[in-house]
């Protein structure tokens, strides 16, 4: 039941430059800009208007969303933005260039912090420049809930509550919904709705900026699995380039 979208955010500062980002509060690159006012207008298009958005508290997913609504036309939209659809903390990576990085630890340990389900990058110190650590947005998080590091299975244990609790909830009362999120979290939830083992999910790469739809049932399963993005065959050729960042 419901008629849910799914938006990554459009290209950043960082990934514009190949840095592993996470939870480092970055910007929208001007093309990120230009890519959220044309998934707004792909959804127009596609006759696709949201009653509510869903967006973590990363400037670049809250720039995409505002983006996308104004070029829709759907400013007003209310909005409800939690930590829990934040990108995956990318732990010591954070900052670090993905190529430099293949090169110093090698393609496998590379992939392995990439893309394994469970192993997380090393822990980033509290008094990293580059740590969230006393950042004001999360002054009501549980310590024992801020992260220092995560692999993507500690992305779905975060994540999965406020798609239960916040998302479907939405979903059950009718609306449609539009999920404005990072590639991880992203991949977090599709790994959820469409049943991705542990392994496979490491080949699925989600493209900045190309709403992807997914019809759900009354078990808000999709009906076609994978979902359909509006622009299959860009999806495709950005999810490729996504796949082959850091070489
Ligand atoms: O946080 C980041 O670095 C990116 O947004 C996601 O990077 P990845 O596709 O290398 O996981």
């Amino acid at each position: 039941m419901g008629t849910l979208v799914l938006l990554r955010h459009g290209e950043s500062e960082w990934n514009s430059k190949g840095l592993f980002t996470g939870w480092v509060d970055v910007g929208l690159a001007e093309k990120g800009h230009q890519e959220a006012a044309a998934a707004g207008r792909m959804l127009l298009e596609a006759g696709l208007q949201p009653d509510i958005v869903h967006t973590s508290v990363l400037t670049r997913a809250i720039s995409t969303a505002n983006g996308a609504l104004e070029a829709a036309g759907l400013s007003w939209l209310p909005v409800s933005r939690s930590w829990r659809l934040n990108e995956r903390h990318y732990g010591a990576l954070q900052g670090k260039d993905k190529a430099q990085t293949r090169e110093e630890f090698g393609d496998e340990q590379f992939m392995m912090w990439r893309r394994s389900y469970d192993v997380p990058p090393p822990p980033l110190a509290d008094d990293d420049p580059l740590s969230q650590v006393g950042d004001p947005r999360y002054a009501t998080l549980p310590p024992e809930l801020m992260p220092r590091t995560e692999c993507l299975a500690d992305v779905v244990v975060r994540m999965l509550p406020y798609w239960y609790d916040a998302i479907v909830p939405d979903l059950a009362s009718g609306r449609t919904v539009l999920v404005v999120a990072h590639g991880n979290s992203l991949r977090a939830l599709v790994k959820h709705l469409d049943g991705i083992s542990d392994a496979a999910i490491a080949e699925l790469n989600i493209p900045t900026g190309i709403p992807l739809l997914y019809e759900l049932d009354d078990a808000f399963a999709p009906r076609v699995p994978g979902g359909r993005y509006l622009d299959p065959e860009a999806a495709k050729a950005a999810a490729e380039a996504v796949k082959n960042q850091g070489r």
